[in-house]
C-alpha cells in the first residue's frame, strides 16, 4: 500500500511537517500550495527538501475555479494553470488536483467542462504532466464524483485523470458501488478522510472536523474496498482538515495517520481478499479476555495507605514478589499490584505522576500475536532488565506514559503469579471480609481532549474493540468529554475521558502529571447491597452522596421508597436504560484524585454518565473537606 498524507493535515511549518510525516513511515506527501507559499524557499529547494526525507511528492494541490469559465475568464484560467505547471516542474512532481469550480462565475454543462479539461490535458501532456479532477462536495455545478467521472470520461485525454476524495462522496452518500466502474487507469490519487457523523454544513464540516480513517464514523473502509476492486495499485493519502490537529503534535498526528492507513489496509486486504494492497498480512485485531491485573507505582507511605484502602473494599495481601518490593493483593479474579521500588520504570513513574495505577495487564489468546499486531501498528513496545528467574511480559507503551502488558494463558506467561510471586504469610486474624468484588468491570482513563482520537485508534486499532458515541458529562467546573471503548464480551471496557481545562476533576487530575494513567477502577459485583454491607464491616468509607439525589431518582424512576431507602443508607447512585439497572457506590480519592467504584450491573449497557455530575460535586466536596 503505498501512503501519502497531505500537509495540510499536519500542524508547524514545512520543513517540521516533512521530519514528521518522513518520521511516520510515509512514502510520499502531498504538497499544499499554501505551506507551499508561506515557505521562503524556491519550488527546487522544497523539492530537494522532500526528496532528503526519502518522501516523492504525490500530488500538488490545490488549483481552484477552473472548469466552465464563461468566455471571457477562460484564457485566464489556462494561463494561471501554466503558472502552476512550472512550479510543479520544479517541485519535482507529475499531478496536479484541479478540485470542481465554486465560482459564481462557473458555467455549467458537462461537454463545456470536458473541452477545458481536454486543453488542459494538451498542455499538461507538453510538459509530461497530469490532471487529476476532484468533485468538491459543495462545488456549484459538479458535486459528485460520478459527475465528475463523465467530464473526465468525456474529456478523452490520457493526461486527464479522476481524483476521488472519501470524504466528498461519503459525506454525500453517493453510492460506494459507482466507483467499481471506473478503469484503474484513470483513477489518479485516492484521497482519504473520514469524519464523524455531524448534521453541519457541508464545506465547514469538511474544513474543520475530517479525522483519520477509523477516527470518525464514515464508511471509508468501504469506499476503500470499493476503490481496490477496480484495481488501483496508487497512493492512498491522507487529507485531513482538523483543527485540533493543525494545533497538535506534527509528530503524534503523523504517527496516528500512518498508524490509520495500515488498519485500514488490513480491514481492506481482509474484506476483498486482494493483493494490490501489497500488505504483510498481520494477526487478526486482538480479543481481550480479561484484565490479569492493574499495577500501581507508590511510596512506602502512600503503599501502606493504598493497601489499606484495598482491605477495606475485601482484597487479601495475596503473595509478595520473589526479589521486588511488590504486593499483589487479590479479590474474585482481580489482581491489584503495588509496586515500591526504587528503581526501574516503576519507580520513573512514581516519580513523574506520583502514586498511580501506571500499568494494565490485559489477557489475550496469544502475548506474541497481540505483540506482532501492535508493533504492526506503530505501538511502542517497552522492555526493561528482568531478573535471571523472573518472566518478562510482553508490553507495549499506552496512555500518558502508562504501560500495556499482553498476558495470555498458553504460554507460561499465564503462571506469572507462581513464577514471580510467592504466597504471603496469611494472618488469619486480620483477614477483610470479602465484599464480592469478582471481577473488573470497567477503567477510566484520562487524556487531555486533544489526544482523544489518538488513544481511540491505538485501542480500536490493536484490539477488537468498537468505541462508543461521544458522550459530555458535566463537570461543575466545565464539560468533560467521555467517550467508551468495549468489547461485546465486556472484557474489555475503557471509558476515556478527554479534559479540556484543569478546573475539571479530570483536568486536575492531569494537570498533576507529567502523563496520565487510570483515574478510576470499577470493580463488579452481582450483589451491591451485600458488597456495601462488606465494605461497611470493613471499614470502608464510601463517598457521600447529596440527600438531594435520592428524592430526584426516587421521582425519575418511579422506585419504591424502601429501595431509595437502601440506595441512599450505603450512597448508592441508581441508573437506568433501555435493557436494565445499574447501581454504583464510590471511595473518595486517593492520591493525586485516584478512586475506586463498585457497579453491579443489570444488564444494563452503560456507564452511570447521566450520575456523573453528582458524583464529581460529591468528590470535589470530599477534597475540600480534606483540605480544611
Ligand atoms: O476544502 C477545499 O477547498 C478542498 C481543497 C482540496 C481538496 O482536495 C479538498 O478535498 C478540499
Ligand atoms: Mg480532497
Amino acid at each position: 500500500m503505498r501512503t501519502s498524507i497531505a500537509t495540510v493535515s499536519i500542524s508547524g511549518e514545512l520543513p517540521d511537517k516533512l521530519a514528521a510525516i518522513a518520521a511516520a513511515g510515509f512514502d510520499g506527501v502531498e504538497i499544499f500550495e499554501n505551506d507551499f507559499l508561506a515557505f521562503d524557499g524556491s519550488p527546487a529547494d522544497v523539492g530537494r527538501m522532500v526528496r532528503d526525507h526519502g518522501l516523492d511528492i504525490s500530488l500538488f494541490q490545490p488549483f481552484r475555479d477552473f472548469e466552465g469559465m464563461p468566455p471571457s475568464h477562460r484564457q485566464r484560467t489556462f494561463d494561471r494553470a501554466e503558472r502552476k505547471f512550472d512550479i510543479m516542474q520544479e517541485l519535482g512532481t507529475d499531478l496536479l488536483l484541479v478540485c470542481s469550480n465554486v465560482s459564481t462565475l462557473a458555467l455549467g454543462g458537462i461537454d463545456r467542462a470536458a473541452d477545458d479539461f481536454h486543453e488542459l490535458g494538451e498542455r499538461a501532456s507538453r510538459r509530461g504532466l497530469r490532471v487529476g479532477y476532484e468533485a468538491l462536495a459543495w462545488g456549484k455545478h459538479i458535486n459528485d464524483h460520478r459527475d465528475a467521472w463523465e467530464i473526465v470520461r468525456r474529456a478523452n485525454h490520457p493526461n486527464i485523470g479522476l481524483v476521488l476524495d472519501s470524504f466528498h462522496s461519503l459525506s454525500r452518500r453517493i453510492e460506494i458501488n459507482s466507483i467499481r466502474s471506473i478503469p484503474r487507469e484513470k483513477l489518479f490519487i485516492v484521497q482519504l478522510a473520514d469524519a464523524p457523523q455531524i448534521d453541519m454544513d457541508l464545506l465547514y464540516w469538511s474544513r474543520h472536523f475530517r479525522n483519520m480513517p477509523g477516527e470518525g464514523d464514515l464508511p471509508v473502509a468501504e469506499f476503500t474496498a470499493a476503490v481496490v476492486d477496480t484495481g488501483y495499485d496508487g497512493y492512498f493519502s491522507l487529507e485531513i482538515f482538523n483543527d485540533q490537529f493543525r494545533g497538535g503534535s506534527a509528530r503524534s498526528i503523523a504517527a496516528d495517520g500512518h498508524r490509520s492507513l495500515i488498519y485500514l489496509g488490513d480491514r481492506v486486504r481482509r474484506a476483498t481478499g486482494s493483493e494490490t494492497l501489497q500488505l504483510e498480512p498481520i494477526p487478526d485485531r486482538i480479543e481481550v479476555k480479561g484484565v490479569a491485573f492493574v499495577e500501581f507505582s507508590a511510596d512506602a507511605a502512600d503503599a501502606l495507605n493504598l493497601g489499606a484502602l484495598l482491605t477495606t473494599l475485601g482484597f487479601t495481601r495475596i503473595a509478595e514478589h520473589r526479589s521486588k518490593q511488590v504486593t499483589l493483593y487479590q479479590q474474585g479474579e482481580i489482581r491489584i499490584i503495588i509496586n515500591t521500588e526504587g528503581s526501574g520504570y516503576a519507580h520513573t513513574a512514581f516519580k513523574l505522576q506520583g502514586t498511580s495505577a501506571y500499568a494494565l495487564a490485559l489477557v489475550v489468546d496469544d502475548a506474541s500475536a497481540a505483540m506482532a499486531r501492535a508493533l504492526a501498528l506503530g505501538a511502542e513496545q517497552f522492555q526493561q532488565a528482568v531478573a535471571p528467574d523472573e518472566l518478562e511480559i510482553p508490553a507495549i507503551r499506552g496512555i500518558g506514559g502508562s504501560l500495556l502488558y499482553l498476558v495470555d494463558g498458553t504460554s507460561k506467561l499465564g503462571r506469572f503469579q507462581q513464577i514471580d510471586f510467592e504466597p504471603a504469610g496469611l494472618d488469619f486474624e486480620e483477614l477483610p471480609r470479602p465484599a464480592g468484588l469478582n471481577s473488573i468491570d470497567h477503567l477510566a482513563q484520562t487524556v487531555p481532549y486533544d489526544q482523544m482520537p489518538t488513544w481511540l485508534l491505538f485501542y480500536s486499532s490493536i484490539f477488537l474493540a468498537d468505541k462508543t458515541p461521544m458522550v459530555d458529562i458535566v463537570d461543575p467546573s466545565g464539560v468533560v468529554r467521555s467517550q467508551v471503548i468495549e468489547n461485546s464480551s465486556g472484557a474489555l471496557r475503557i471509558t476515556m475521558n478527554g479534559a479540556e481545562n484543569s478546573a475539571t476533576l479530570a483536568g486536575h487530575f492531569l494537570a498533576d502529571k507529567l502523563g496520565s494513567a487510570i483515574q478510576h477502577i470499577a470493580f463488579a459485583t452481582s450483589d451491591i447491597f451485600a458488597s456495601a454491607a462488606a465494605l461497611d464491616s470493613n471499614g470502608f468509607r464510601s463517598l457521600q452522596i447529596s440527600p438531594n439525589y435520592y428524592d430526584d431518582v426516587e421521582a425519575r424512576f418511579g422506585l419504591e421508597p424502601e429501595f431509595t431507602d437502601r440506595l441512599r443508607k450505603h450512597n448508592i447512585l441508581y441508573d437506568r436504560d433501555e435493557w436494565g439497572e445499574y447501581l454504583q457506590l464510590y471511595s473518595t480519592t486517593f492520591g493525586q484524585g485516584f478512586f475506586f467504584e463498585v457497579v453491579e450491573r443489570r444488564s444494563y449497557r452503560g456507564y452511570g454518565a447521566a450520575n456523573a455530575i453528582f458524583r464529581i460535586a460529591a468528590l470535589k466536596k470530599a477534597i475540600r473537606g480534606l483540605a480544611s
